[in-house]
């Protein structure tokens, strides 16, 4: 032991010096090569030939204020390379990772270890109460205690302490300034922070120099396994995501693609959470229309390689944004699958392998450093990642409009699916759900053939909340802007894996630019049994024989066999997402699966519920049963105002409209009934009077200087109540119809009012966020909500005992206040996509409803507060209205589209009610009689007997 000993102490004394040396003098005395050995032994690194080069210029500016950034971490090492340009990186590697070279491209080659695909099963998310409720437990999101994550960190910044250089590199995710998010990560090799550099967003340096603290750190330790015996761990390795902290930890693999795609993931999980559909998919856009289009595809699909495409411009190759302005690219780089790669078949890709590109596990010939790029003997799953801007035909910002074709990239290895198919809104929100593909050998450690699989919105592994949640952000960006959706096979042709062979990439292209040019979609299609799938009759460029499946097989029955065995596979893999998906969801999904085998004409997720309709409307009874009521009298009374004449007359020839109320001068935008008297508000600023028992023009009550808003009348208290855009709220004597009390107090529009008979107040909702409460007998503001919400309030209704109030707002949420102490009982939870705009409440039943500009309806339990129904966009524009019958047994909905919806207690569309020629701004029913008050300045009266 003693002469061990004895050698040791000097050597570990040598590493010590040898390592201030570089850091301080940048010289050495000593035999350099020997004891580079020693140090690349001591270190397990590769030792270079080359003289240790002096230090950086600059280092001595930043060194210190690097080594503390990372002090204040616990971490303590000798050398920090913080932001390191790839150059440095680039020497730093060759010096001190094994393997590393500058291949004759000038691209860097790196080589992973023993990982060289990701570990999907080592992957964990911290269980805590800030998030736990927004993930989707499960095999994908294993939730770990927090405990053990803090073992995890432990380790891996043990590890780091070991290391005497280390490297920083800051970066954004998300080219849309809204929506960035700054990453940094800390890592114990070169390639690691190469990669990275060209994966984020590359600061400007002004953008480095205030970059602050991060909003997600990464420390990767991949080089050091995590403790198996740790509670929760199953291997050495584990990529560990903690919401609640900002933080990743990796232990146990150094395959880079972990990193990228746990930004991915977090992404997955804060985007969503602001109504942001995060997609695993790569996009272009047409270089003269700007057309853009996304691919979905779970890896290995083709994203990479079709979103490269010489005729269009490249925004990203694998994680995209969708928000209300048009879609961004999440990174900053792309991230190619290199194995088989030749410039003939991807020109993009292979002329973007220069220098700053990052080769991973390929093989070379190490004295010409040429690339073998079909040599496996590492892994399939060979990669380069280069930044953005290395595709000649990019765009940067890598940020553009709404897609106009949507494409499901899926690589089936069983043969059956058409190249190509065009998809109803429908069946693009099963297939994206259902998101079927082979993986391919390599990118998943322990997959080495194509195996089939069914990967939720086409990357299960990324995502964070239930399936549905992306999907149902999807179903309603598609509606809203009209896409075109595909379906498209880059998997096998003519059998399956196996016998058959992977389809040209000629081909697929061929098909892309099809699609493209709206050939595609403006020709003729035949149906894909089984699947009900449309396919096209021909496409340029691609022998039609090959584009329907059957044809291409050898045997007639084997391929029937395949094709009822990938059938039963759909089928099955959809029974696990039934929990956890809105009805209507649900219900689109199921009616999608049905249809499998059936025409598939008139097939489209809005559909759905025009079909919904069309279905109660066959049920319910025939016309003649329901006759539209004999029209009444036409006559007029006196003008209390002096306002135009206003008509009462008998309705167009729309099913159900018994009469119209002409007679305001602007829009009409709130009506109220109480006892046998009806008001109405206009933009007019006049709130006019009818009498409900034969439809007569009653009066008018000139009040507001601007637009009247809302009405609310109570006959217990004898007051009618008017908000107006003026801001102020009056009151008036039901009695006498004279104003008892202006209420003044607002800073803006006054959109919702509502009085609690019990309580003896007046609650108003108003454009300046705030709510407020009125003392009925006083005229006095007992609270005031100020920042109730964060935009306009919009709705108010009451339910419950003990009385609770329900306010909806322009910024999307649900708030329960209790109405006595005024505090807030619950935010409801998901919020709408857009404004909340209007509430009713079905108390017989214990549900309440929300209607928002998202187009959608959800249902609300009185009781536990939570949803429990949900529609998409049943509406073509922002739903501005709802009521319910008086029976509390029928839904109403009005919208800017112009029509009222009527819809039975499961959210089933009952009748469309057509004839305003202007946006539906307000509802209410009184007795068997509804009312719609619109922008074309009427006031509908509909029979709503017949509805139950
Ligand atoms: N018809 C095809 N369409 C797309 N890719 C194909 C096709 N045939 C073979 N491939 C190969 O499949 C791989 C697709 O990988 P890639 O584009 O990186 O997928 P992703 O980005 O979806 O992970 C590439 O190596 C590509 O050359
Ligand atoms: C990097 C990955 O994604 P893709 O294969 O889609 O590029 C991955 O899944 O590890």
């Amino acid at each position: 032991m003693a002469p061990r000993q004895s050698l040791l102490r000097p050597l570990a004394r040598a590493v010590r010096t040898i390592g201030q040396r570089q850091l301080h003098v940048g010289r050495l005395a000593m035999d350099q090569g020997k004891i580079r050995q020693v140090i690349a032994d001591a270190l397990s690194v590769s030792a270079s030939t080359q003289p240790i080069p002096a230090v950086p210029a600059d280092y001595h500016a930043h060194a210190d204020a690097d080594l503390k950034l990372l002090e204040g971490l616990g971490i303590h090492t000798k050398v920090v390379q913080h932001n390191a340009r790839p150059g440095t990186l680039y020497d730093e590697a060759l010096r001190y990772e094994k393997g590393s070279a500058i291949l004759s491209t000038g691209a860097l080659a790196a080589f992973s270890g023993a990982k060289t695909g990701r570990s999907p099963l080592d992957k964990r998310v911290v269980e805590e109460p800030s998030t736990k409720d927004d993930i989707w437990w499960g095999a994908v999101n294993i939730p770990v205690s927090e405990s053990t994550f803090k073992i995890n960190r432990e380790r891996a910044i043990d590890y780091l302490n070991t290391r005497e250089r280390l490297y920083v590199l800051d970066g954004f995710a998300g080219w849309d300034p809204k929506y960035r998010y700054k990453v940094r990560v800390i890592t114990s090799r070169a390639y690691h922070a190469l990669f990275m550099h060209n994966m984020l967003i590359r600061p400007t340096a002004e953008e480095l120099a205030n970059f602050g603290e991060p909003d997600y750190t990464i420390y990767n330790a991949g080089a050091f396994p995590c403790n198996r015996a740790t509670e929760g761990m199953t291997s050495g390795t584990s990529v560990s995501l903690n919401f609640a902290s900002r933080e990743v930890v990796i232990l146990g693999t150094q395959y880079a693609g972990e990193m990228k795609k746990g930004v991915f993931t977090i992404m997955n999980y804060l985007l969503p959470k602001q109504g942001i559909l995060s997609m695993h998919a790569s996009a272009n856009a047409g270089k003269d229309k700007g057309d853009v289009t996304v691919f979905f595809g779970l890896s290995g699909t083709g994203k990479t390689t079709l979103s490269a495409d010489e005729h269009r411009l490249l925004i990203g190759d694998d994680e995209h944004a969708w928000t209300d302005q048009g879609i961004f690219n999440i990174e900053g780089g792309c991230y190619a699958k290199a194995i088989g790669l030749t410039r003939e078949k991807e020109p993009e890709i292979w002329d973007a392998i220069r220098f700053g590109a990052l080769l991973e596990n390929v093989v070379f010939d190490q004295r010409s450093g040429q690339v073998d790029y079909d040599d496996v003997s590492i892994t399939e799953n060979t990669r380069v990642s280069y930044p953005l801007e290395y595709i000649p035909n990019v765009k940067i910002p890598a940020v553009a409009g709404h897609p106009k074709n949507i494409i499901m990239l899926t690589c089936d290895a069983f043969g059956v699916l058409p190249p190509v198919s065009k998809l109803t809104p429908a069946q693009a929100m099963y297939h994206f759900i259902s998101g079927y593909t082979a993986k391919v050998a390599g990118t998943e450690m322990g997959v080495t053939e194509p195996t089939a699989t069914f990967s939720a919105c086409f990357g299960a592994p990324f995502m964070v909340w239930h399936p549905a949640k992306y999907a149902e952000l999807l179903a309603e960006k598609m509606a809203q802007h009209n896409v075109n959706a595909w379906l498209i096979n880059t998997g096998w042709t003519g059998g399956s894996y196996g016998v058959g062979h992977r389809m040209s990439l000629k081909d697929t292209r061929a098909i892309i630019d099809a699609i493209h040019d709206g050939n595609l979609a403006g020709g003729e299609f035949e149906t894909f049994p089984r699947f009900n799938l449309q396919v096209p009759k021909s496409c340029a460029g691609v022998d039609s024989k090959i584009l329907m499946p059957n044809k291409t097989w050898s045997s007639q029955d084997e391929f029937q066999k395949a094709s009822v065995k990938l059938a039963t596979l759909f089928k099955d893999n959809f029974k696990k997402f039934s929990e956890g998906m809105s009805e209507f969801m649900k219900n689109c999904l199921k009616e999608s699966r049905a249809k499998m085998q059936q025409s598939p004409s008139n097939h489209s997720m809005s559909g759905q519920l025009r079909r919904d309709r069309e279905r109660q409307r066959d049920k319910s009874p025939p016309r003649q049963k329901s006759p539209p009521r004999p029209a009444r009298s036409g006559g007029l009374h006196a003008s209390v105002g002096g306002s135009t004449t206003p008509t009462a007359h008998q309705s167009a020839p729309e099913e159900h409209c018994v009469h119209i109320l002409a007679g305001h001068t602007g829009s009409v935008l709130c009506l109220c009934g109480v006892g046998d008297i009806l008001f109405t508000g206009s933009q007019d600023g006049d709130i006019m009077i009818w009498d409900l028992n034969n439809l007569q023009y009653i009066g008018t009550l000139p009040v507001h200087k601007g637009f009247v808003k809302c009405l609310y009348a109570s006959y217990a208290k004898k007051v009618l109540c008017s908000g107006s855009q003026d801001r102020t709220i009056r009151i008036w004597s039901l009695e006498t119809f004279s104003t008892v009390k202006t209420l003044l107090g607002h800073t803006g529009g006054v959109n919702a009012i509502l009085i609690l008979e019990g309580a003896d107040v007046l609650v108003s909702g108003s454009e300046d966020r705030s709510i407020r409460v009125w003392d009925l007998a006083t005229f006095e503001a007992v609270a005031c909500l100020e920042a109730a919400h964060l935009g306009g309030v919009f709705a108010l209704d009451r339910f419950g005992s003990p009385l609770q109030v329900v306010s909806g707002a322009r910024d999307r949420s649900l708030k329960v206040w209790n109405a006595s102490t005024w505090a807030v009982s619950k935010t409801l939870h998901p919020p709408h996509y857009d404004g909340v705009t209007s509430i009713a409440v079905a108390g017989k039943h214990g549900k309440f409803y929300s209607g928002s500009r998202d187009r959608s309806i959800k249902e609300w339990d009185v009781q536990s507060l939570t949803n429990t129904m949900h529609t998409l966009h049943v509406h073509g524009d922002w739903i501005q209205a709802l009521c319910m019958s008086p029976s509390d047994d029928v839904l109403f909905s009005g919208s800017k589209d112009g029509v009222v919806k009527v819809w039975d207690g499961e959210l089933q569309c009952q009748d469309v009610l057509q004839g305003h020629r202007g946006p539906v701004s307000a509802l209410t029913a009184v007795g068997n009689r509804l009312f719609s008050a619109s922008h074309d300045r009427a006031v509908r009266v509909w029979r709503i007997e017949q509805y139950g």
